[in-house]
């Protein structure tokens, strides 16, 4: 602290009676450095004393849940609401993994008419068991062992194989396929008897030509954002154990190895791609490259167009003219490709996406696919404007800065979540209740809905998340109401559904209960949930209910902190 008049050791400080201008001119340099010095130091202390207050005070919460559930989507949700100036830096940089996914659809649709050309035969799913009911195992060794030997470990890099009993068919989304109940062809190209493969032209064959240089583009976004390409396997198969859910696996629908793109570090990704963008677009600017100048887009930082855009441009109508291809939609359907349903699909905003002045807007963003492989950690201060529990509450800013985890979702990264699991405020928990008749990509034996309620009952019994309040999302409701309305029937592949009726507000409220029940089965301790039927793609609908869950995180958090 420095001299005042109150300071009871100022005697200390009064100068010698005898001294020379000289002398005092060196006092006060000398007393004005010890004070910056003091100064100093105070600041960095009451900083100090502020990191240490606000850390203790952030609220961690942590998205779980398996692959393409909705974390990510989630995540996006909530930092377009509330961290919204980093939002808008970021949007732009956006546009490389957008274009990946269009182009990633495109060679899908390209790989697909060869296989038909080349006579592939239609993927197999792997034979196995039912999951649960009456029915007769293929094999005696793949009975279920019962309930006292449950060793699943949904968390483990391995996981058990339920299996299933079925050759069935799925796409690479695990999407229901057009020949599920309701969804019939009519098309009179798809019952013809001939191999669909004649039908394939040199209109064909000069398109898959006129799209060969997106192939080099794929390479390019992919080198730009440093992602790998991830090709989903399918696992060893396991014992497995009791079931949460009676879960009939016949009409299952099979599912195609998938090729996703995948990052580790989301948010340098992005930044990268926007430097090393900006680097060669001015390289061809300067006649190193290909690209052509074009509009910049209002308050766009490119001058010019780079290659990558420039090359989709190009391909805007014969990308359009493949994907509206009647032919090729019936080999789509045959080989069981809804791609409409699939992670990262945009074919149908070509016109809008396909140009060169693109933009992405935030529902873009939002629907953007790009496969989380490590744990990316995002930051976001509330403001007072944003809730009224900070008002005058008790521990002053405490609960306004949160620390939201998202982690991949798939088996073989699982076990990276258990070092986040410490001191977590809570978990927000994706299921895909669309997905009750879908299998894994990453093991073709397991139900898509069953590996979420696994995992769902692992965390809920996690002793170290035991005070952590559990919010259940049961997402992609709209995609559920979809399969519904195409008359797909839960109980087919639910037996435990039995009667009830075949709609989204009855399988939501059914799944819902059990969910509950694991809950409270699983639970170590009495602790704070919450459920929400959600389609986190619909960002209107999804503000509301992130609104509410940071209110009921923000009042748990303020109900059990320490303040002292
Ligand atoms: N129709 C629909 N699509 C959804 C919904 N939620 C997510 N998606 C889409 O599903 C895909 C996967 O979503 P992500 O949020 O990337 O999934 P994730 O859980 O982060 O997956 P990993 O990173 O692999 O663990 C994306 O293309 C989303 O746009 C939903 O409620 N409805
Ligand atoms: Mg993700």
């Amino acid at each position: 602290m420095g001299a005042t008049e109150a300071d009871p050791f100022a005697i200390f400080h009064t100068p010698p009676p005898n001294e020379t201008a000289g002398e005092r001119a060196a006092r006060e340099a000398t007393e004005a450095e010890q004070k910056r010095v003091s100064d100093q130091i105070d600041e960095q202390l009451k900083a100090e004393k502020l990191a240490l207050k606000k850390q203790k005070y952030i609220v961690r919460v942590l998205l779980l849940g398996q692959s393409e559930s909705g974390k990510s989507t989630t995540l996006k949700n909530f930092r377009m609401k509330y961290a919204r100036d980093a939002w808008e830096a970021e949007r732009l940089s956006w546009r490389s993994v957008i274009q990946l996914n269009v182009i990633r659809s495109i060679i899908t649709i390209v790989e697909t008419l060869q296989a038909e050309m080349d006579g592939e035969p239609l993927e197999l799913a792997v034979p196995g068991s039912p999951l649960v009911t009456g029915h007769v195992p293929l094999t005696p060794s793949l009975e279920s062992p019962g309930p006292s030997t449950f060793d699943y470990d949904p968390l483990s890099k391995e996981g058990a194989s339920p299996a299933i009993a079925s050759f069935t068919y799925r796409d690479r989304a695990g999407s229901i396929s057009a020949d599920a109940p309701g969804l019939s062809r009519t098309n009179s190209l798809s019952r013809q008897k001939a191999p669909l493969s004649t039908l394939l032209t040199g209109k064909h064959q000069l398109l898959k030509l006129r799209l060969g240089p997106l192939r080099r583009v794929e390479k390019d976004l992919q080198r730009l954002l440093g992602a790998s390409a991830v090709e989903e396997q399918d696992g060893a198969a396991h014992a497995y154990g009791p079931l949460s859910l009676e879960l009939e696996s016949q009409a299952l629908v099979g599912r195609r190895s998938t090729q996703e793109f995948g990052v580790v570090r989301l948010q340098e990704a992005l930044e990268r791609g926007v430097a090393k963008r900006a680097s060669m677009l001015a390289m061809s600017q300067h006649g190193h490259g290909t690209s052509r100048e074009g509009t910049p887009p209002p308050g766009s930082p490119d001058v010019g167009v780079d290659d990558a855009t420039e090359v989709i441009a190009s391909c805007l109508e014969d990308m359009k003219t493949l994907w509206t291809d009647e032919v090729v939609r019936v080999i789509l359907r045959k080989r069981k490709l809804r791609l409409e349903d699939s992670a990262g699909f945009f074919l149908d905003d070509l016109d809008r996406i396909a140009k060169r002045d693109y933009e992405p807007s935030d529902d873009d963003v939002v629907r953007a696919r790009l496969r989380t492989m490590g744990v990316q950690e995002y930051r976001i201060e509330f403001e007072n404007k944003d809730t009224t529990l900070f008002s005058g509450g008790i521990g002053g800013d405490a609960g306004k800065e949160w620390i939201l985890y998202d982690v991949g979702g798939s088996r073989t990264v699982r076990h990276a979540w258990i070092p986040y699991f410490d001191n977590v405020q809570a978990i927000i928990f994706l299921a895909p209740v669309s997905c009750f008749d879908e299998r894994l990509a990453e093991d073709s034996r397991v139900n898509r809905l069953e590996d979420s309620f696994l995992l769902w009952r692992h965390v809920c019994g996690s002793k170290l998340l035991a005070s952590s309040t559990m919010i259940l999302f049961l997402n992609k409701c709209d995609i559920l109401k979809k399969k519904l309305k195409a008359g797909i029937m839960v109980k087919k592949y639910m037996p435990s559904y039995g009667d009830r009726p075949n709609d989204v507000g009855h399988v939501v409220k059914y799944l819902k209960q059990k969910f509950i029940e694991s809950l409270k089965e699983n639970s170590p301790a009495q602790r704070s949930s919450y459920f929400y039927p959600t389609s986190v793609v619909d960002t209107k609908a999804t503000s509301a209910t992130i609104s509410a869950v940071k209110d009921s995180i923000i009042r748990d958090y303020l109900k059990t902190a320490d303040f002292v």
